[in-house]
């Protein structure tokens, strides 16, 4: 049995990490694995390189893998549907704060700011005259009546939702007019749906309050369902399960005795249970993986290829779906092949689920890989309207797991959206900060144009940004704009005396913009187009170039990838022994993902990072700047519309040092990295040497405490025995 097993995965994908010679589980996957497989929500902090990705590919390769051995073996099909018969309030499809009592007859809100609704688990369409009774069991503001699955759970908000008011107001689409009477405690509504005529009224008490909305013949063709809304308010329904307190008039039955045919299913609140169970649907995954870049979903799905190797009969189908490659060879991939994990980045799996290519119906997993990434790139909206699209409980009775991770999980806005979207998550949280690994050694090495003033008698040097071009810079004008300018200069100087003076032979190397990749690039070939061999990866070079670039820096064929923060996150290069900072990074928490690419899977690494000690002028093309930066050479301010700021590297520094809680070491100019500052034993790029990891030796240490063990528990049998013995002998 390998050590993956034992943390409850089968033993296929066993096999195939052995092939990989992983012997052990790291800490992250040993906590989070068994989490996923027991199917609660988790989020996922621990340090670049501890191996998350495989913490939650691997439970969910084979949870996806069961339930298609299910599907296949005919099992999925027994699924209960008892329970899904039953016309309750919905435990699923309701606002956060309405509680719904067991029986799922009486709904409460206690939240005085806020209204909270909710939905039934049943609906009718297709012609037909229904009723149901609500009565208020509590003071407080309530409004009941009728509502789509599209409408908002605040009835009577959007044009979905009918609803009927205490306050003696009718509501649809915002719009509330004078409608029948208040009503309160102890007051019955009866809440009638008339299909045959499009018509919506109530009673109050068994007095009829006349029509109050008409349904136009398009929303007809609905299925509409009991709803309601609360603020700090209790009602109780009646669905037909009892006898109803008033008379209906003719022609309307109560809801509960719908004919089968006419009776829709709340999918919103995946009581969707068919009496068929689960299918397999080709263009509806059980899973979707989101990830901030391409290069890293790649990534993500050729681990998936990987772990899931020795899965057979059922094989699991898996989707890359990004952006940059032809949309319809991926569409065709949906209707014909059919995807059962789909890995991919936010907006070309938008494209796909919004123009119906991509169904989440059978979804069961929604992974947000680097969440805090994703967040701050703006795709909180997005996120939560696909959350709202899938099913909360699967078609076999699972609830939807929601998995988050991100070597940057502190942030607020995750936080804030756990909260929303999660259901009682578990934090997997080793450090319970973000932190940087043992592994990466970082340092700042300062660039001081006053102190080092060889940028003066440069006679090379690298081609500078140009915001400077209608600034009045020249030698001996100590300006800002001059100071700036010097730090451009000296920056392409560190940056190849870092390569020199480690003999780095490869190396990630960070720039601000993708300008300043072009420049660093353009350098490197008029150095030394061999010693400095490079290729760009940014947003400005085309999807097969940036594939073919990363491609020839994995091989080893380049020895330095010269990229913006589109490299910053999740990137797994093995052994990559060495990063390099020209510019620190505005937000910390790319910081610790930038040089989070060396010191990966327990080998040693080096991040250097260039600080400028005074103010740099530098490009800020924000919305404003229709051309987003292309051939934009508008070197004004921001504040005088222009698309500049002053970066100040110093006061990010200050930032990220406060956000780690660690003082990062200063090296000299010479960036030399004194060989006692650390253990001084390492070899970048390689293991550690003298240290025992965390999981390669544990066997090893754990050994003398096993010998003992074994030893004091045969000892505790022998005296057990020799009593028992004795007693014997006695009697
Ligand atoms: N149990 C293991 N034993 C040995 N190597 C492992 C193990 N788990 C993962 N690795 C290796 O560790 C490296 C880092 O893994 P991974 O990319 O999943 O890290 P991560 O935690 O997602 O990092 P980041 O936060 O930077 O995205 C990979 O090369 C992976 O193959």
């Amino acid at each position: 049995m390998t050590a993956f097993e034992e943390f409850g995965v089968l033993p296929e994908i066993g096999k195939a990490i052995d092939e990989m010679e992983w012997t052990l589980p790291t800490d992250i996957q040993a906590e989070g694995i068994p989490l996923v497989l027991g199917g609660g929500d988790v989020l996922m902090a621990a340090e670049t390189g501890s191996g998350k990705t495989a913490a939650f590919c691997l439970p969910i390769i084979q949870i996806v893998w069961e339930t298609l051995k299910d599907i296949q073996s005919g099992k999925a099909s027994k699924v209960s549907t008892s329970s899904s018969k039953a016309w309750t309030m919905s435990m699923i499809d309701r606002g956060s704060a309405l509680a719904v009592a067991p029986c799922g007859l009486r709904v409460q809100s206690r939240e005085q700011r806020e209204w909270h609704g909710g939905r039934c688990t049943r609906g009718v369409q297709g012609g037909g005259k229904y009723a149901f009774e609500a009565t208020v069991t509590d003071e407080g503001l309530c409004r009941v009546g009728w509502s789509t699955l599209q409408a908002n759970l605040d009835l009577g908000t959007c044009k979905n939702g009918f609803g009927f008011g205490g306050t003696g107001k009718k509501s649809n689409s915002k719009q509330f007019n004078d409608y029948g009477e208040p009503f309160g405690k102890s007051d019955v509504i009866t809440c009638l749906l008339d299909l045959d005529n499009g018509e919506i009224k109530f009673f109050k008490n068994g007095s009829s309050l006349g029509t109050a909305f008409t349904i136009n013949k398009q929303m007809l063709n609905s299925a509409f369902f009991p709803a309601v809304v609360l603020k700090n308010a209790e009602m109780a329904f009646n669905f037909g399960e009892e006898p109803f307190k008033f008379p209906l008039p003719s022609g309307f039955v109560p809801i509960k005795s719908a004919p089968s045919e006419k009776v829709a299913a709340n999918t919103n609140s995946g009581d969707n249970v068919s009496e068929s169970g689960v299918k397999i649907i080709n263009n509806a995954p059980q899973a979707i993986i989101i990830e901030p870049s391409r290069e890293l979903a790649e990534q993500t799905s050729n681990q998936i290829k990987k772990f899931k190797k020795y899965l057979e009969s059922p094989s699991i189908r898996e989707l890359l779906v990004i952006g940059g490659v032809n949309v319809k060879e991926q569409i065709s991939t949906l209707q014909h092949t059919g995807a059962d994990i789909i890995v991919g980045t936010p907006g070309r799996l938008e494209d796909l689920i919004q123009g119906g290519y991509l169904l989440l119906t059978n979804c069961r997993f929604f992974v947000l890989d680097e969440a805090d990434g994703l967040l701050k790139q703006g795709y909180t909206e997005l996120i939560e309207r696909l959350h709202r699209q899938m099913p909360k409980i699967t078609a076999d009775g699972r609830r939807l797991q929601m998995i988050v991770c991100s070597a940057t999980l502190h942030a607020f806005e995750v936080k804030k959206m756990a909260e929303k979207l999660m259901h009682f998550p578990t934090w997997v949280d080793l450090k319970g900060e973000d932190a940087v690994p043992e592994t990466v050694h970082h340092v700042v090495a300062m660039v001081d144009p006053q102190k080092d003033r060889s940028w003066s008698e440069l006679r090379r040097h690298i081609l500078t940004d140009g915001v400077h071009a209608q600034d009045d810079v020249r030698i001996g004008n100590n300006s800002p704009e001059t100071l700036s300018e010097a730090v451009k200069m000296l920056k392409g100087e560190y940056c190849v005396r870092a390569i020199d003076e480690h003999k780095m032979d490869r190396a990630i190397i960070f720039c601000r913009t993708k300008l300043d990749c072009d420049n660093l690039e353009k350098y490197f070939k008029q150095l030394d187009r061999n010693k400095y061999s490079c290729v760009c990866l940014h947003g400005d070079r085309k999807p097969n170039e940036r594939k073919a670039n990363l491609e020839a820096f994995k091989k080893g064929s380049v020895k330095f990838l010269v990229c913006t923060d589109v490299a910053a996150r999740g990137l797994d290069i093995t052994g990559l022994p060495f990063m390099i900072n020209v510019t620190l990074p505005d937000e910390k928490s790319n910081y610790v993902h930038r040089i989070g690419r060396v010191g990966r899977a327990e080998r040693m690494g080096l991040a250097i990072s260039l600080v400028s000690s005074v103010p740099e002028k530098v490009w800020y093309h924000g919305e404003w700047c229709k051309s987003r930066g292309r051939n934009c050479w508008n070197t004004n301010l921001v504040e005088q519309k222009g698309c500049c700021i002053w970066y100040n590297e110093l006061q990010f520094l200050a930032d990220i040092e406060e956000h780690l809680n660690v003082t990062i070491q200063q090296v000299e100019p010479d960036l030399k990295v004194p060989s006692d500052q650390f253990d001084g034993k390492v070899v970048y790029g390689q293991k550690r040497k003298l240290q025992t990891t965390n999981y390669e030796n544990h066997t090893i240490q754990m050994a003398p405490v096993v010998k003992n063990l074994t030893k004091l528990e045969s000892d505790a049998q022998l005296l057990y025995l020799k009593r028992h013995l004795t007693k014997l002998a006695r009697a």
